[in-house]
C-alpha cells in the first residue's frame, strides 16, 4: 500500500546470505541530535525522478561505499512499508553487498555486522525496533536447525 501523503525512505537489511541470513548490518547515525548514537538500516529519502530502488542504490553507494544484490522486500505490517515518525514511511529490502567494503562515509559514524541472534542488542532508532524484530524472526527461521543432540 502506498499513501500520496507520505514521504518514502528506502533502506536496506544487508545480511550475509540471502538464503540463510546470519549477520546483519546495522548503521550508526550522527543526526539530528534526537537519533544521533542510534543504530538504523543504511538508506535515505527518494528524490524527486528517483525510484525506490534506484534510491536505495544511490543511498548504499553514498553512505557505506557498496554495490548490493536486492533480495525480496521486507513487507510491513499494512502493505509494503513501515511507519516511521511522523508522515514518514520506510520500504525495506533484503540485500546482500556484491561490491565494496561497506563503510561508515555519510550520515554515520560507524556500522557493526550483528551476529545470528544479536541483532536487537544495540539501541536501534525506536521506529525501527518491530522492524528488526520481524527480521530477526524470519531469518531465524530461515537458517538450517542444529543437529539434534544424542
Ligand atoms: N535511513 C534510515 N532512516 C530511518 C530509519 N529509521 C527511521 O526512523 N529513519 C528516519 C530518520 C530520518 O528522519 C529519516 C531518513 O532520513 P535521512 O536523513 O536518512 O534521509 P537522507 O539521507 O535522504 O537525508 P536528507 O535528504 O533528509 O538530508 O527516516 C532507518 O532505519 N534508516
Amino acid at each position: 500500500m502506498s499513501s500520496k501523503h507520505a514521504t518514502y525512505v528506502v533502506a536496506a537489511a544487508i545480511v550475509d546470505d540471502l538464503a540463510h541470513p546470519g549477520r546483519l548490518l546495522a548503521a550508526r547515525r550522527t543526526s539530528p541530535p534526537a537519533l544521533a548514537g542510534q543504530w538504523e538500516f543504511p538508506g535515505g529519502k527518494v528524490e524527486p525522478g528517483e525510484s525506490a530502488v534506484q534510491a536505495l542504490h544511490r543511498e548504499l553507494k553514498e553512505e557505506l561505499g557498496v554495490r548490493v544484490r536486492l533480495g525480496g522486500e521486507v513487507r510491513g505490517p499494512s502493505g509494503d512499508s513501515w511507519p516511521l515518525t511522523g508522515s514518514l514511511r520506510m520500504r525495506l529490502w533484503w540485500a546482500v553487498v556484491v561490491g565494496g567494503t561497506p563503510r561508515a562515509l555519510q550520515d554515520h559514524d560507524e556500522v557493526r555486522w550483528l551476529e545470528p541472534g544479536r541483532w536487537e542488542d544495540l539501541p536501534w532508532v525506536p521506529a525501527d525496533i518491530p522492524i528488526v524484530r520481524s527480521l530477526n524472526r524470519s531469518a531465524t527461521s530461515a537458517r538450517p536447525s542444529p543437529p539434534m543432540g544424542g
